[in-house]
This record gives structure tokens, C-alpha cells and sequence, in this order.
């Protein structure tokens, strides 16, 4: 007869039964917080982004990364951002405000993505350069999030894009690195691209993150909202909020 098995010595130890539900109250706000979200204007060119006094937060990324998806995920909305199969749908700097009680207290900005084969060389030039001079001059922005298919891990023009940014995070700008669709990955193979892409983006916050089944949504949220009011971090919300609805 087997005999019962021993519990191994070096079990690890449960998380405190009280930090659950604190980590949850907060994501949960974030995300009623994003919730808000409302389209706020569109434009082609940087010259044509309205001067907003509010922190911004851009999502930046290769075509099809996934940056629109993302949005409307965070947001818990279908059709905020338009996402596409087909990538190079998103042609314009996207703005959409968030805040509570209709006073918008952040920006989010939806760009193109870059890095699309099929894009002619002169659009692919002239978008690279709005969108440096966009990272580089933007006054109010906060923070990037910088959308990578995990399965083409960092690509060279991400990088390039990190290293634009970089001396603005030393100054503050905060960023984060959403490895998408990992829905796409088995646990493993999330777990060690989690790992090469933080050693590649040398600072910053990696997270995976999947629209499909909703991994990451949470933090994600939280961490937005931390950017954006860093003294209040630990409570997001005065008031109760419903749960977040998600659409049909
Ligand atoms: N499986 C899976 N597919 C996703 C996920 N997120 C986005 N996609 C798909 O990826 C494709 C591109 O998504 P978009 O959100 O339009 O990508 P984008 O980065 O905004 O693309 P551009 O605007 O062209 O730069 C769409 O077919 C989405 O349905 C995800 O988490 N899991
Ligand atoms: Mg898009």
C-alpha cells in the first residue's frame, strides 16, 4: 500500500490571505478608472495634436502588435480604437481622454505602428520621423507603452525606439513593455521571453498581456494609473464602482 506522501520541506509559502483582495479592489478601480475613456480627436501629423495640459500616455509598437486591441481591452470598450487584422489600420495619432466624474485627468494615445513591409519608404520615413519627434517633444507625456508580439521578441526599430526614449525616462517618463497575445504561448516560453525582453528593455516594467483571455489586464490598469497619480497610488478610487461591463 503507498504510503502518504510528505509534504516537500521547501513548499513555498502562500501569499498573505489579506494582500488579494487590496491588489484586486485596486486593479478593479484602474480599470473602472479607464472605463471612462472617450475619443477626444484624431490627427495626421504632430503638428496637429492639440496642446493638452494633461499626461499622456502613448501605445507605440510594430503594426499588428496589437496597440489598438490593447486600448479597447484596457479600456473594456470594442470599438474605442479601431483594431485590424490588417495591419497598418491605424493611420493617425489617436487621442482618447480618461477621468472620472467627466473630468479628464489623462490622455491616451493610440499611434501607427511602424515596421509594416508593405508601407512605401517615404511613408515609413516620414511616419518614423513624426513619431521620434512625437516621443522626443511632447511635453505632457507620461509614459510609453511599447507593444511586442512575443513571438517576434524585441525587433531592432523597438529598440531604436527605447533608446529615443531613454534619455526621457532618466528625466522621469515612465514606460512599459506589453508582451501581447500571449495567449499564443505556452507557460514556458511566456516565462523565458518575460525574462530575455526584461534583460533587452534595461529598466521599465515587462508584463504579458492578453486581450483573448484577459491575462495582465488587471495590472496593466493599476500601473497606468500609477503613472498618472502617483501620490494617490494606493487608492484609486474614492467611491465604490460597479464592476467593469464588458461589451458584446
Ligand atoms: N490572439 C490574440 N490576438 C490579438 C491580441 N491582441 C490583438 N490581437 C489581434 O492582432 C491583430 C492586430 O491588432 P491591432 O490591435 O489592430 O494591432 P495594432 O498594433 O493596433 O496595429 P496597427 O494599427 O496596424 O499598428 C488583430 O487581428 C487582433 O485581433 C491578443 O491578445 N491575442
Ligand atoms: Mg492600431
Amino acid at each position: 500500500m503507498p504510503s502518504p506522501r510528505a509534504k516537500p520541506a521547501a513548499y513555498p509559502p502562500r501569499a498573505a490571505p489579506a494582500a488579494a483582495p487590496q491588489v484586486a479592489e485596486r486593479e478593479r478601480a484602474a480599470l473602472g478608472w479607464l472605463h471612462t475613456a472617450h475619443f477626444l480627436t484624431s490627427a495626421p501629423q504632430l503638428e496637429h495634436l492639440p496642446p493638452l495640459g494633461l499626461p499622456e500616455i502613448a501605445f507605440v509598437g510594430r503594426s499588428n502588435a496589437g496597440k489598438s486591441t490593447a486600448i479597447n481591452t484596457l479600456t473594456q470598450q470594442t470599438r474605442l480604437a479601431f483594431a485590424s487584422k490588417t495591419p497598418g489600420r491605424t493611420q493617425h495619432i489617436n487621442l482618447f481622454g480618461v477621468g472620472k466624474q467627466k473630468v479628464d485627468d489623462a490622455v491616451l494615445a493610440d499611434l501607427p505602428g511602424y515596421g509594416y513591409a508593405a508601407v512605401p519608404r517615404e511613408a515609413k520615413l516620414r511616419w518614423q520621423r513624426v513619431m521620434g519627434n512625437y516621443l522626443m517633444t511632447r511635453e505632457n507625456l507620461r509614459g510609453v507603452v511599447l507593444m511586442c508580439d512575443p513571438r517576434h521578441g524585441m525587433t531592432e526599430l523597438d529598440e531604436i525606439l527605447l533608446d529615443v526614449i531613454r534619455p526621457r525616462v532618466q528625466q522621469g517618463l515612465k514606460f512599459l513593455v506589453l508582451l501581447t497575445k500571449a495567449d499564443k504561448l505556452t507557460r514556458s516560453e511566456g516565462a523565458k521571453v518575460l525574462s530575455i525582453t526584461r534583460l533587452q528593455a534595461g529598466g521599465g516594467e515587462v508584463k504579458l498581456f492578453s486581450a483573448l483571455k484577459k491575462q495582465g489586464v488587471g495590472e496593466a490598469a493599476e500601473l497606468l494609473w500609477r503613472w498618472v497619480h502617483p501620490e494617490g497610488a494606493d487608492a484609486p478610487a474614492a467611491e465604490p464602482e460597479p464592476p467593469p461591463q464588458e461589451d458584446a
